[in-house]
């Protein structure tokens, strides 16, 4: 089989895991008889420095025009002072807008050998296994107005949805746990919040269509707690743009590091885009000592949504798990007894378990 996929490096340690998850990809091509081609483009900072923009047109068109695009990470302190509409974040908003991409898949699994490498008890996140169903197109981050008011003496920023945005979202959530162990929890503020009141409400009215699904309904600020007290109690969570940004970064904490989180976003119907949940981690770019895995693990979600490739796709997740299973770590994996290998290593000795 034959595949188009577009790169958006990006900046900071994007542009240096995505380069890893080209090798992946080409391992498996080679072994599985595919031919992917790839072609990148600019986003996020280095669009800035290199068209004026956080995301240039030519960027969206080639996303638009390919089977699939892996994007790496945006941001970093340089253009941390720039207007709002020239931040490097604002291209990643526009991509995710632009594509449509309003389900944010982010599974949360714990590798065996990786347990002691959490600040949490072994015991408590030991068969840690959930997925984060992420709304990515609408709520605060998209609502207007969102501007300073009263000559910069009062903000405001808006949380809007339309019932449509939030069916959509919790349809894919019934579904993703119709596919898992059927048990959705729906995260929200609904005693505060009018936006959570009509969320809630939309669940209960759904769940007549799942019927072997069973819902629970949990308050934000109690599933941050229950998420690293007790995160097996959890299958599915279901929740909104912001909400679901915070709680994945935390729950990130399961698996021993923000470096070891995929994720799939994708539309209803069109070009799914593949992201590691973390960011451009400006206090480790350039040293070559990222972990290249979160990204690597999005590559094989990409292969299991955009291609329907299982088989090839599980080859990547496994040889992930035997490369960890021989104690190699990379350096936000805190192991005394490891061999601490840093990025193009990490990648080749992936390269070499597929191979
Ligand atoms: N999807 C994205 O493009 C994305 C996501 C989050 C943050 N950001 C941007 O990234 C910039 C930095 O944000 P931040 O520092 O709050 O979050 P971050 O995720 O970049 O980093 C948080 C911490 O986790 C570590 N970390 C993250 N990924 C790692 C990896 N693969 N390997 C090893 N360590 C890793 C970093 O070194 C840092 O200590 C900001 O400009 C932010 O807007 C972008
Ligand atoms: C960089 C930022 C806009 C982004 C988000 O909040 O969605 C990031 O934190 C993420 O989790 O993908
Ligand atoms: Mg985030």
């Amino acid at each position: 089989m034959t595949g188009k996929i577009v790169l958006l490096p990006g900046d900071g340690i994007g542009a240096e895991v995505i380069y890893a998850a080209k090798d992946v990809l080409e391992a498996i091509s080679k072994k599985y008889h595919h031919s992917f081609e790839f072609s990148s483009y600019d986003i996020g900072g280095v669009a800035i420095d290199n068209h004026g923009t956080p995301l240039p047109d030519e960027t969206v068109t080639a996303c638009m025009q390919a089977d699939a695009v892996l994007l790496g990470a945006v941001g970093g302190p340089k253009w941390d002072n720039n207007p709002s509409d020239l931040r490097p974040e604002r291209g990643l908003l526009g991509i995710r807008k632009a594509l449509d991409l309003y389900a944010n898949l982010r599974p949360v699994k714990g590798f065996a050998n990786l347990l002691h490498a959490s600040p949490l008890k072994e015991d408590i996140i030991k068969d840690s296994d959930l997925l984060i169903v992420r709304e990515l197109t609408g709520g605060l981050y998209f609502g207007q107005p969102s501007k300073r008011i009263d000559n910069g003496n009062a903000v405001v920023d808006t949380l809007a949805y339309t019932k449509k945005e939030m069916e959509r979202i919790i349809d894919k959530a019934f579904q993703s746990a119709e596919l898992r162990n059927n048990h959705l929890t729906s995260v929200d503020k609904a005693n505060v919040l009018e936006s959570s009141k009509l969320w809630r409400e939309i669940v209960e009215e759904k769940k007549k269509d799942y019927p072997n699904v069973t819902v629970d309904h949990v308050l934000v600020d109690a599933a941050a707690m229950k998420l690293i007290t007790n995160p097996t109690q959890f299958d599915v969570m279901v929740t909104e743009n912001m909400f679901g940004d915070i709680l994945s970064d935390e729950a990130s904490v399961l698996t021993g590091s923000l470096g070891m989180l995929p994720s799939a976003s994708l539309a209803e119907d069109g070009v799914g885009l593949y992201e590691p949940a973390h960011g451009s981690a400006p206090d480790i770019a350039g040293k070559g000592i990222a972990n290249p895995i979160a990204m690597i693990l999005s590559a094989a979600m990409m292969l299991r949504y955009s291609f329907n490739m299982n088989t090839e796709a599980e080859a990547i997740e496994k040889a992930v798990e035997s490369v960890l299973n021989q104690h190699y770590h990379t350096a936000d994996l805190k192991n005394d007894n490891g061999k601490l290998v840093n990025t193009k290593e990490m990648t080749q000795l992936i390269v070499n378990a597929i191979s």
